[in-house]
């Protein structure tokens, strides 16, 4: 549709403004869709708490997932910290995306950390460092503060600059800026430091921040909602104008992670001790080591703030996936680290059943040594039935945005019930493929035969390896 826009009528401009068109969103977008994407929660039933035949696009699964949002229950209620949990079962039976599902029921303020046990051996890191990191990645602290601030709706922004210009041009003095509550007005003259971070924030009038009193913390709330009908369409947060005076103690809340107070006064010129100070200094780049006495001296802070009821400690979930890939030492470590006072949720998840432990000899139920399989509250997880296939399978369609013809979709469920849910869920995407390159938009039962010719199953391809060994030793015995 062609439009044309009005032409001004002030005056100022006689040239007709050209046509703009409308911009129609092309017909496939092309959207990234993740491997648990259509999985939004553990679909708990509130009134029994247990976990519903198909909720939140889980389907089946059922005391694993009741277990599951038990656990999420006691890290809300503070009482799991300390504790490691293990999801065990075959492949593709949906360990990963319960700990997923976890991670969406615990909200934003719990911090979910995942890991899969390969990424600890690094050769320029220590495995024990990676350890440590993720562990304090996974302790949230919310900081509470009551601060003097400015706060209002900005009404001016001048910068002021200085009289006498140096040789390359003017500089600025100072800034001007006024700010307006709902019960009054004030204008204050700021360091120009300060408005650097206004420009950064890019603060308009029309914003709503506030300043804090004595450090010069601008933070940007948003924008006013007087002007949240200036636009059809706006990106914008639209706060309501602040109360009260402009300057007032407000109660300023933060979350941060131990790792990041790790990191923000690992630089040379952090004030060690000081929450606040570590907090306002979070963007800045690292610059030091973290060392073990620097994180013993930021636990020492930390538990004066949590005793003098400043902050208050969010134990949150780090997710180890591949468990049987950690060698001994990192199970020795772990044992430690699970018994210190400050430590967050651990679930393991594995495939394997037994297996050797690695840095040792000994074989052991999922490759874990039995000092820490003892620790572990394990909810097992159980392979699918047809039922369950048929459905996962539907809601991954659904999720990937495809359609089968009813043949198709009966042959995909098939293969994934006999061969592997996994292999049925990665045909979808060739199947679809094969549809479009013949002009269609449905996928039809030759697509799906055609792709599981094409394309082999593990149980397939472990065959065909078998059958060639056994021919080179034929071969090399005659
Ligand atoms: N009960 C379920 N409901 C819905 N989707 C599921 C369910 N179980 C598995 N899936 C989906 O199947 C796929 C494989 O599951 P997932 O990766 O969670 O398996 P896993 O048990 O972690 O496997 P592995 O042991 O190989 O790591 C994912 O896309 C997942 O979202």
């Amino acid at each position: 549709m062609d439009m044309e826009i009005d032409e001004p009528t002030n005056g100022t401009s006689s040239s007709r403004l050209a046509p703009i068109e409308e911009v129609k969103p092309t017909p496939k977008q092309i959207k990234r869709i993740a491997a648990h994407s259509h999985v939004k929660g553990l679909g708990i039933d509130t009134e029994t708490n247990e976990a519903l035949p198909e909720g939140a696009g889980f389907v089946g699964q059922i005391a694993a997932r009741t277990a599951a949002s038990i656990i999420v229950d006691m890290i809300r209620m503070k009482s799991m910290a300390g504790r490691a949990v293990l999801l065990a079962g075959p492949p593709a039976t949906g360990k990963t995306a319960i700990a997923l599902a976890m991670s969406h029921e615990l909200g934003d303020g719990v911090p979910f950390v995942p890991l899969v046990a390969s990424e600890v051996f690094s050769s320029e890191v220590k495995k024990t460092e990676v350890l440590m990191r993720s562990f304090r990645r996974a302790i949230g602290l919310r900081v509470k503060e009551t601060k003097d601030v400015y706060e209002g709706e900005v009404t001016e922004l001048t910068p002021v600059e200085t009289s006498e210009s140096s040789g390359l041009g003017k500089t600025i003095s100072h800034l001007l800026i006024g700010l307006k509550t709902a019960k009054g007005s004030k204008q204050l003259k700021l360091d120009p430091s300060i408005y650097d971070s206004i420009l950064k924030q890019r603060v308009e009038v029309g914003d709503v921040i506030y300043i804090e009193a004595n450090s010069g913390i601008v933070k940007r709330v948003g924008r006013c909602d007087v002007y949240a009908s200036e636009f059809d369409l706006e990106a914008d947060e639209f706060v309501p104008m602040p109360k009260g005076d402009v300057r007032k103690s407000k109660d300023i809340v933060q979350n941060v992670s131990l790792h990041d107070l790790d990191l923000a006064n690992s630089r040379p010129q952090g004030r060690q001790g000081d929450v606040t100070n570590i907090v306002s200094q979070l963007m800045a780049p690292k610059k030091t080591e973290v060392t073990d006495r620097l994180r013993s001296e930021i636990n020492k802070v930390v538990n004066e703030y949590i005793e003098s009821g400043v902050a208050e400690l969010m134990p949150g979930v780090l997710f180890i996936d591949e468990v049987h890939m950690l060698d001994v030492e990192c199970f020795t470590y772990l044992y430690r680290a699970l018994e210190s006072p400050m430590a967050p949720v651990v679930v393991f998840a594995t495939n394997r059943g037994t297996t050797t432990v690695r840095g040792l000899d000994d074989k052991a139920p999922h490759g874990i040594p039995p000092e820490m399989l003892d620790r572990l509250m394990i909810i097992p997880t159980m392979k699918y039935n047809e039922e369950d296939v048929r459905k996962i399978l539907a809601h991954r369609t659904e999720a990937e945005n495809v359609q089968f013809d009813e043949k198709a979709f009966d042959l995909l469920s098939r293969v994934g019930s006999e061969k592997s849910l996994r292999y049925a869920l990665q045909l979808i995407a060739p199947a679809r493929l094969c549809a479009q390159t013949c002009g269609r938009e449905i996928i039809d039962l030759g697509d799906v035969e055609r792709c599981t010719k094409l394309f082999m199953d593990r149980s397939e391809s472990l065959l065909k390896a078998e059958e060639a060994q056994k021919r080179l030793t034929e071969k090399n015995s005659k």
